[in-house]
C-alpha cells in the first residue's frame, strides 16, 4: 500500500513570492496542478488554453483554494495560433508586469497506428506540441525574458524508444527537447534557463477522457510495466516543474527530467503485445540454433 504524502507543497512557503508565471493548458490535469503549486508558493499565475469553460472552472477552483497565495487569471489561447500566443504573453505581462516563468504544458494527441494517420492529424499534433511550444518560448523571450531573464519548462513524454501508436506526438516531443537544447544555449546570455519534464503515465481524468474506450485498457495494461507499480499523479509532475523553475535549479539548463516511476528504464510505454505477434523478420545465419520460443 502506497504511503500518502498528502497535498501540501514540498517547497518552502513564499518560495516564489513576487514572481509571475504563464502556464499553457493550465485549466486541467497536470497544468492545473502546476498552477496550483505555483500559486501556493506565492507566484502570480496566468493560465491559458482553448476552452473558456475549462479556464473559468479552474479559475474558480483556484480562487476558492485557501492554499493559493498568488493571484490567478485566465485567458483563452490556442497555442497553434501565433496571434493568440502573442496576445497571451502580452496579457500576462499587462496583468502582472513581469513574466519570470513559462510552462509549456498545453498539448496532447490521439492514439492511432502510424499507417492510419492523415497528414492533417499528424500536423495537428505537431502544431499543438512543437509549434505551440516554440511560439510561446519566442514570445516570452522577445516580450520579456531577453531583457530580464527567466525559466521555461516544457512538458514532453517518455519517448526515448519511440512511442508506438502515438508516433506523431513522440516525434513532436523529441522536437521539443531538441528545441529546448538549442534555446538553452542561444538564450543563456540573457539568463534564461529552459528544461523539459517528461511525465510517464500520469492519471488525469481530463487527459484520459481524450482516449475514450481505449483509455482504461491502456492504463490497466501499462501499470504492471512501471517499476513503481503505480501511475503517477499530476502533483508529482508539478513538483518537478517547480524545482526546475526555482533558484534551486540555477545551474540546470537544456535537460529533460523524467517523472515516470522508472518507466523509461524499462523503456516501452505500450504493452509489447500491442504490436502483435509475428514472424516477419527473416533470419540471417542458422535459424535452427535458436530455441523454439525465440524463433516464433
Ligand atoms: C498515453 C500516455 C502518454 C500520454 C498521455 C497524455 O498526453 S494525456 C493528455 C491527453 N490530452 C489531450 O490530448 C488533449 C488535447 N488533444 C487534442 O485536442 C487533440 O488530440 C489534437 C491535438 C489532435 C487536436 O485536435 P483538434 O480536433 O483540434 O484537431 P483538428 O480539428 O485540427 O483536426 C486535425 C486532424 O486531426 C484528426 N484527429 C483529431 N482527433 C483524432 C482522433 N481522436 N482520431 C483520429 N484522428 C483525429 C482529425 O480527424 C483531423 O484530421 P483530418 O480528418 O482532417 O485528416
Ligand atoms: N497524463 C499523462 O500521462 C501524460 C501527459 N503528458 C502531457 O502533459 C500535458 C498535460 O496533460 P494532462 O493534464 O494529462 O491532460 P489534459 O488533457 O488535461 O491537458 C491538456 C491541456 O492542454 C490544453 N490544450 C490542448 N490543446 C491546446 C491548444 N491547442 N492550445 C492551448 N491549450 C491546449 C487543454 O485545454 P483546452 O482543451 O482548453 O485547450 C488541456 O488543459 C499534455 O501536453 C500531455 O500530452 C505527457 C506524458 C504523459
Amino acid at each position: 500500500m502506497a504511503r500518502d504524502y498528502g497535498r501540501s507543497s514540498a517547497f518552502r512557503p513564499g518560495l516564489l513570492a513576487g514572481k509571475a508565471a504563464l502556464v499553457t493548458g493550465g485549466g486541467t490535469g497536470i497544468g492545473l496542478a502546476i498552477a496550483r503549486e505555483l500559486l501556493t508558493l506565492g507566484c502570480d499565475v496566468s493560465i491559458v488554453s482553448r476552452s473558456a469553460v475549462k479556464l473559468d472552472a479552474a479559475l474558480d477552483a483556484l480562487r476558492r483554494d485557501g492554499a493559493c497565495v498568488g493571484r490567478a487569471r485566465a485567458q483563452p489561447c490556442n497555442v497553434r495560433s501565433e496571434a493568440d500566443v502573442r496576445g497571451a504573453v502580452a496579457g500576462a505581462l499587462e496583468a502582472f508586469g513581469r513574466l519570470d516563468f513559462l510552462v509549456n504544458n498545453g498539448g496532447g494527441q490521439f492514439i492511432s497506428p502510424a499507417a492510419d494517420l492523415s497528414a492533417n492529424g499528424f500536423r495537428a499534433v505537431v502544431e499543438t506540441n512543437l509549434l505551440g511550444t516554440f511560439l510561446a518560448c519566442r514570445e516570452a523571450f522577445t516580450q520579456y525574458m531577453r531583457e530580464h531573464g527567466g525559466a521555461i519548462v516544457n512538458i514532453t513524454m517518455v519517448n526515448r524508444n519511440g512511442f508506438p501508436r502515438m508516433a506523431h506526438s513522440g516525434a513532436a516531443r523529441a522536437g521539443v527537447l531538441n528545441l529546448a537544447r538549442s534555446l538553452a544555449t542561444e538564450w543563456a546570455s540573457s539568463g534564461v534557463r529552459i528544461n523539459c519534464v517528461a511525465p510517464g503515465i500520469v492519471y488525469t481524468p481530463s487527459g484520459f477522457e481524450n482516449y475514450g474506450a481505449m483509455g482504461e485498457p491502456f492504463l490497466n495494461a501499462v501499470t504492471p510495466a512501471v517499476p513503481c507499480k503505480r501511475l503517477g499523479t499530476a502533483e508529482e509532475v508539478a513538483s518537478a516543474v517547480v524545482w526546475l523553475l526555482s533558484e534551486g535549479a540555477a545551474y540546470v539548463t537544456g535537460q529533460e527530467l523524467s517523472v515516470d516511476g522508472g518507466l523509461s528504464l524499462v523503456g516501452y510505454p505500450f504493452p509489447l503485445a500491442d504490436t502483435g505477434e509475428h514472424s516477419a523478420f527473416p533470419v540471417y545465419g542458422d535459424a535452427a540454433v535458436l530455441p523454439p520460443a525465440a524463433r516464433l
